[in-house]
């Protein structure tokens, strides 16, 4: 029996948790749940789990984490306020799932380092895959990462056929349904961009050995090429079910968490290589990445500002992208030890650069 605190139990990768969890009382007992705002679903869940400590908020968050001893924490917050979630849980020394991948991104090596071996479990589909891949050979033997990408809805696109997308077209993914800022994501393939970064913080692999390959049924969530030019893929139908039930008790895999692939049926899985000119966010995540530092985090903080912008209607789809372009350029990395305050000022900065040059796009 592992005991588990759901942080964003009211999202989508929260309330999957909660389906695996009540699909399975005799493995998990919820113990803590938060969530930032809905707090009618939140009493709900918490009533129909049995569970005492319900937290609304960021710093409610953090300190349900900080007092409620738990096996592993699911952090399914949304956005880089979720950073101080991740780092309580890794100072206490819980267990730490990760579908929370902008806290990794935006913390760096400050995640990394407070992190145990084994400490963080990941969630996201594509790391779950290449961290289940990975049990089939040593760091030593891994030539590349390949991380797979569903093109998202604009696939095939060219750069002018995409101004004028609408918000309800990007958030029509082809293959998963998931919530509203990494749905968007997914369509800028900021996603993959931010996935790059959490796979070389997650396994150690430099950039220029991580790939991304466009796969659009979502079937094959990545692959590990070894150096005897073996490939291992981790392939099941996009359900978010499995990847968290193997973060609530990695490696423990729970039987009939998930439907399988159908093999009675004919299939057709395709592979493409991205198209960079129409899709340059997984190219500016490398080199954010590559520079380290700062640059992550405001790679990460100029798109949640744009992201919002564009579903308020003062943005159009290709202005996510290009601010964000502009506001790497545009904050420069202090001088000095990077600490928590320097990246959270940064962030800060980046914000505000960002939401400047939404200002001027807008009016
Ligand atoms: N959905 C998916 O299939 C996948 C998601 N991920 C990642 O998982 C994370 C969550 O995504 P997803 O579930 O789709 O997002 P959702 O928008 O569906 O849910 C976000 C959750 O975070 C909560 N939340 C927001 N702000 C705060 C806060 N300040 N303090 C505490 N809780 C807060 C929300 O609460 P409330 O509802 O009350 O506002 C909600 O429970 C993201 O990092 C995403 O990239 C990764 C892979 C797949
Ligand atoms: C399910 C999951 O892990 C998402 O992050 C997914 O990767 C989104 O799909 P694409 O970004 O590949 O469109
Ligand atoms: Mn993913």
């Amino acid at each position: 029996m592992r005991t588990v605190i759901i942080l964003g139990s009211t999202g989508s990768i929260g309330t999957q948790a909660l389906d695996v969890i009540r699909a399975n009382p005799r493995d998990f007992e919820v113990v803590g749940l938060a969530a930032g705002t809905n707090r009618a679903l939140l009493t709900e869940q918490a009533d129909a789990f049995g569970v005492d400590a319900a937290a609304l908020g960021t710093d409610e968050a953090i300190a349900l984490v900080r007092d409620v001893d738990a096996d592993v924490v699911l952090n399914g917050i949304t956005g880089s306020v979720g950073l101080g979630a991740t780092l309580a849980t890794l100072e206490k020394g819980t267990t730490l799932a990760l579908a929370n991948k902008e806290s990794l991104i935006v913390g760096g090596d400050l995640v990394t380092r407070l992190a145990a071996p084994g400490q963080i479990v990941p969630v996201d589909s594509e790391h779950s895959a290449l961290a289940q891949a990975l049990r089939s050979g040593i760091h030593s033997e891994v030539r590349r990462l390949v991380v797979t990408a569903s093109g998202g809805p604009f696939r095939g696109r060219t750069r002018e056929q995409m101004r004028t997308v609408t918000p309800a077209e990007a958030l029509a993914h082809p293959t998963w349904n998931m919530g509203r800022v990494v749905t968007t994501n997914s369509a800028t393939l900021v996603n993959k961009g931010l996935e790059v970064i959490e796979a070389h913080l997650l396994f150690d692999v430099p950039y220029d050995r991580i790939e991304v390959v466009v796969h659009p049924q979502s079937l094959v969530h990545s692959m590990v090429e070894f150096i005897d030019g073996s490939t291992i893929a981790q392939a099941s139908p996009p359900d978010m079910r499995l990847p968290i039930s193997l973060g609530l008790d990695w490696p423990r895999r729970i039987g009939g968490v998930g439907a399988p692939i159908d093999w009675t049926r004919a299939h057709e899985w395709t592979f493409e290589p991205l198209d960079d000119t129409a899709f340059p966010a997984v190219a500016l995540a490398k080199e954010v990445g590559r520079a380290g530092g700062i640059h992550p985090a405001v790679y990460n903080a100029a798109n949640e500002q744009a992201v919002e912008a564009f579903h308020d209607g003062r943005i159009g789809f290709l202005d996510i992208v290009d601010t964000v372009r502009a506001t790497v350029d545009a904050v420069p990395a202090p001088d000095g030890e990077l600490t928590l305050e320097v990246l959270l000022a940064a962030e800060a900065e980046a914000r505000e650069a960002a939401d400047r040059r939404i200002a001027a796009l807008a009016g």
